[in-house]
């Protein structure tokens, strides 16, 4: 059995430079690594139609903060076979976003804490009722949010893919994000955090695997 890992932080922090770093490292290395970012864009409608919906699409569903969560979990839902699959039959499994994203974005909306009812709501969903694997470790790339806001923004500008949804254009959004997620870092939300300040690849793939 490998170790489930689920890399999480605020938009634009580099979580898909570091994953990529991590992955590229870990099998220079003779690990056996699989890797898969959330939301899966082009291979599940419902992360398709979340998206849409941060873009001004889909009417007010991105109005209801449970709707988008939901949204969100069903993605993940459908990718929980393949995930257990994987952490069958690699060393590492590496997840880019996982159910922590849910509970940070969603209770942010919601301008509650860690421990208030939207973080216990998608424990229950994505964790209980949907059965998804736990995480063996969280990563907190816990970037400045103005790091994290500007590289969005410089990478928006230079990239016509990737322009700024709304959750990227909302700072105070961002803020309460980045307390929610330091919140369930403390607490060691489902399993232990990792917290890294500037994504060191090299002492964090060496941090990981000491865990
Ligand atoms: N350590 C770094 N120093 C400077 N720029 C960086 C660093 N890491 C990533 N970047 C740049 O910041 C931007 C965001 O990085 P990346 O796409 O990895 O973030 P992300 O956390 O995966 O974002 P999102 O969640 O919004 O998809 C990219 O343009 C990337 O090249
Ligand atoms: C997986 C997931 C994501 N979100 C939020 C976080 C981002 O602002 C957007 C889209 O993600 P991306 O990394 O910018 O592509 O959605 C969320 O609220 N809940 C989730 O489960």
């Amino acid at each position: 059995m490998g170790q489930l890992i689920a890399v999480e932080g605020l938009d634009g922090a580099g979580k898909n430079t570091l994953v990529t770093e991590l992955v590229d490292r870990w099998r220079r290395d003779g690990l056996r690594v699989w890797t898969v970012t959330f939301p899966r864009y082009g291979e599940s409608v419902t992360a398709d139609l979340a998206a849409e919906a941060l873009h001004g699409q889909h009417g007010d569903l991105r109005e209801s903060v449970y709707a988008m969560a939901l949204m969100f979990a069903l993605d993940r839902a459908d990718a929980a076979d393949e995930i257990r699959a994987a952490v069958a039959a690699h060393d590492i499994v590496l997840l880019d976003r996982y159910v922590a994203s849910n509970a940070a974005y969603n209770a942010a909306r919601l301008s509650q804490e860690a421990d208030g009812e939207m973080v216990e709501w998608v424990r229950e969903v994505e964790f209980h009722r949907f059965r998804l694997p736990v995480p063996d470790h969280h990563v907190l790339l816990g970037v400045a949010p103005e790091v994290a806001l500007d590289r969005a923004a410089r990478r928006a500008a230079t990239d016509a893919t990737r322009p700024r949804d709304l959750y990227e254009r909302d700072t105070d959004l961002q803020l309460r994000v980045d307390r929610v997620y330091r919140q369930l870092a403390q607490s060691m939300w489902m399993s232990p955090w990792l917290s890294t300040a500037d994504g060191d690849p090299a002492e964090l793939a060496q941090r990981l695997l000491d865990e």
